[in-house]
């Protein structure tokens, strides 16, 4: 290995010195692969995740015709245009073990990236091109577009109001639903096989709710093109599991300083890596499962078993931690009651809500969740797990609320979490610092929160997010008691409280 002496930049060209500097390169010719998949909200994630498997794929000589070209339709998304553009589309991911263990190499299976705004007739035309067989997403639970309380379509979105009717003019669109529609329309016209929808999105049976709202999106264009998108795509559900916190420069500069290399925009993530999917696919798919990627029949019981765990774990973690005057996740679980009370949370509540796993270890599962949550390396803040709130405990905590009600499980500690969120999103912490609360909806909750001293429920009666639980006193009582708690004695001493099974 050369020593790191000078600043190397990532590129095609330079793939040998980089793999000089103990960084694993792809070995395949990437010249050889073309395009199979578009993939909409190239984030942390993807690449950390769906482009590290096409990779391992194109590594073992299987998938060459499975390339992904990335695609991004917000204004900020131009950002990762340049940084891949000026690097052949390559990055660096980097796996970091709680000892402090690095494994690193260049991820290759992105192979070109389009921003709409630059050329919308361009990505159309790709996505219409009969080679693309899937268009992936995570485009955030956000992306769908979903009223959390009715579940259906939210159709007087302004940027979905102007796609409709440039849709129905024959013009060009500009959201996901616009670009992914329209192609689906054109391929119908020219006799080409549609391509799978799919998600890889935290979110409840993200394939049928992807289905559901292309489809109500659809149904506004042209009701007949909806009904053939309904029986003719495949919209494969999915559970999605990897830790990868927003990189930050000092993920930059560890890289330079370690190797030597620059890389604009790396990845850095948890080793831990899982995928479960759905067998359904349109025109078919790459050989996931020669990646570690597990093809099922049925995903809900490991969505669920996710999403109500880990994700809502990450919520119970967030608001608490974040009180408490902490930044990172690792910190934050450092404090002896926290984990304990995520714990008790996962066992008491979450698990009871789950279906039969058959062949899961479900309290190992959760031995490695704590594990995974207390890894000081990731380095996540609690600031990102902490956003777009309203997106979040709707789809994954509320339904562990509802489902225990029904059977009379507890959710005193899913309450407290709701608490947690409520006095969050008073915007200021237990010192008086002020929290920049990132939410589409944080002036609304931000405003609400600040009447709750006079009118305690105020936050849980906003329907739009927790539908009639304001109505429910086995939900209010704990609810209350909490957000009392969290007024008068604060995040440690009631996350201490709930930890040890006392009174609130
Ligand atoms: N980060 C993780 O640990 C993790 C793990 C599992 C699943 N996920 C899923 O992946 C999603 C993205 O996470 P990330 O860490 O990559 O975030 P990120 O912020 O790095 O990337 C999000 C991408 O989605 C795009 N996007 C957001 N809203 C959009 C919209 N309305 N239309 C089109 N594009 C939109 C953004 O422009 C960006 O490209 C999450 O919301 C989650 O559903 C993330
Ligand atoms: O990325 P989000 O917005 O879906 O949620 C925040 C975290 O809970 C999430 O990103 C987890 O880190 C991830 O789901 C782990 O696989």
């Amino acid at each position: 290995m050369t020593a790191p002496t000078t600043a190397l930049s990532l590129n095609t060209q330079n793939l040998a010195e980089v793999a000089d500097r103990g960084i694993a390169v792809p070995t395949y010719d990437r010249s050889a692969v073309s395009p199979g998949i578009v993939h909409f909200g190239v984030g942390g994630f993807h690449r950390a995740h769906m482009a590290m498997v096409l990779d391992d794929l194109l590594g073992a000589g299987l998938a060459a015709d499975w390339g992904i070209v990335g695609a991004g339709v917000l204004p900020h998304d131009v950002a990762m245009r340049d940084a891949l553009a000026d690097q052949d589309h390559l990055y660096t991911l980097t796996l970091k073990h709680a000892d402090g263990a690095k494994e690193r190499r260049v991820i290759g299976s992105i192979i070109d990236y389009r921003f709409g705004p630059d050329d919308p007739a361009g990505l159309l035309n790709l996505l219409t091109d009969e080679t693309i067989r899937i268009v992936s997403l995570t485009v955030t639970e956000g992306g769908y577009n979903v009223n959390p309380v009715t579940g259906e379509f939210i159709t007087d979105e302004p940027t979905i109001v102007a796609d409709v009717e440039a849709l129905r003019a024959g013009e060009l669109p500009a959201t996901v639903f616009g670009y992914v529609v329209s192609a689906l329309r054109a391929r119908r016209e020219a006799g080409i096989a549609p391509f799978t929808v799919q998600s890889c999105d935290n979110i409840s049976e993200n394939g049928d709710v992807a289905a559901k709202m292309f489809s109500a999106f659809a149904r506004l264009v042209d009701a007949e093109l909806a009904e053939w998108i309904a029986e003719s795509v495949a919209f494969p559900n999915s559970m999605v599991d990897r830790i990868t916190p927003a990189t930050t420069d000092d993920d930059r500069a560890d890289l330079l300083t370690d190797t030597g290399v620059t890389d604009a925009w790396p990845v850095v993530a948890e080793p831990f890596f899982q995928w479960v999917l759905e067998d359904d696919f349109t025109s078919g798919r790459p050989p996931y499962e020669e990646a570690r990627v597990q093809v099922v029949d049925d995903v809900q019981p490991y969505e669920h078993m996710k999403l109500r765990l880990l994700n809502s774990g990450h919520q119970g973690l967030a608001y608490f931690g974040l009180l408490g005057g902490y930044t990172f996740a690792h910190e934050a679980m450092a404090n002896p009651d926290i984990p304990v009370y995520l714990r008790r949370y996962m066992d008491e509540e979450g698990t009871p809500s789950l279906a039969p796993l058959p062949g899961i270890d479900l309290d190992a599962y959760k031995d490695s969740l704590i594990e995974r949550f207390s890894n000081p390396e990731i380095r996540d803040t609690l600031a990102r797990l902490g956003a777009e709130s309203s997106d979040r405990i709707p789809k994954w905590l509320l339904p562990v609320v509802k489902d225990n009600l029904a059977s009379g499980h507890p959710i005193e500690v899913a309450a407290a979490i709701c608490a947690s969120w409520a006095r969050y999103a008073e915007g200021h912490d237990e010192s008086g610092g002020r929290f920049t609360i990132v939410d589409r909806y944080a002036d609304e909750l931000q405003s609400v929160a600040s009447t709750q001293g006079e009118d305690p429920l105020a936050f849980v009666r906003q329907e739009q997010f927790f539908g009639c639980l304001a109505e429910e006193p086995r939900f209010t009582e704990p609810y209350l008691k909490a957000l009392t708690s969290l007024h008068e004695r604060g995040a440690k001493e009631t996350a201490r409280r709930l930890a040890a099974h006392e009174e609130l």
